[in-house]
């Protein structure tokens, strides 16, 4: 009997939720070994090349960094569009995607989710007054204009992918972060909130 594949990753959300997710999308059956020592990430390159977490191992597929694991999956299960401008709309999701889970990175880690700082990232990232200012890329109408421009039925074309699973986890860490204004962030993400079928993740998420 082939062995499931196995996701190496902490006991939080964290990078590994959109793996999770999109095994879930996927219906791949998998395990989770729960990385309790991060000694052993800088000590075992073999298994963890730049020293961190997530890595997947699927049988003989052994991969680090989690946009390439996600990649991964969505070629293997069929979440990376029909068409090869369709899979680019996806990498263009995700890259954005990951310019905005940088800057929400450095709030949490690096501002300790410091008030000013809490403040000053809502301003830059879902103000739709600020969206011409420099800001990293990193602006919830980016993907407004983008969804509404390229989207289909889904976020990139008429089929599920990994760009709805990427920009799903974006929204939801957001929203957790912003519950006390949970109307704006409603309005400032409502295209994309539309797009990903929030309801569906959730969904998703809970039905374990
Ligand atoms: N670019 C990497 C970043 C991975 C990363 O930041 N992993 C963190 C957990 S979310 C980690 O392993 N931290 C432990 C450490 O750096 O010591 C990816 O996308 O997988």
């Amino acid at each position: 009997m082939a062995t499931k594949p196995v996701l190496h990753y902490f006991r939080i959300r964290g990078r590994g939720e959109p793996i999770r997710l999109a095994l879930r999308v996927a219906g791949v059956a998998f395990e989770e070994e729960n990385v309790t020592d991060r000694a052993v990430l800088k000590s075992d390159l073999d298994c963890f090349p730049f020293g961190q977490c997530p890595r997947y191992v699927d049988g003989d597929f052994d991969a680090v960094q989690s946009n390439a694991i996600l990649r991964h999956i969505g070629r293997k299960h069929n979440l990376y569009g029909s068409t090869e401008q369709e899979a680019t709309h996806i990498d263009m999701i995700l890259d954005a995607v990951e310019d905005f889970r940088r800057q929400y990175t450095v709030l949490i880690y690096e501002k300790q989710l410091d008030e000013e700082a809490k403040s000053e990232y809502w301003t830059k990232r879902f103000d739709p007054s600020t969206s011409g200012e420099r800001n990293g890329g990193a602006h919830m109408l980016y993907f407004s204009k983008f969804l509404k421009r390229y989207g289909g039925k889904f976020v990139v074309g008429s089929a599920v992918s990994i760009a709805d699973v990427a920009l799903f986890d974006l929204l939801e860490i957001n929203i957790r972060l912003f519950q006390n204004h949970l109307g704006a962030m409603v309005f400032a993400a409502r295209t994309c909130l539309r797009k990903t079928r929030m309801y569906f993740w959730f969904w998703l998420i809970h039905a374990q």
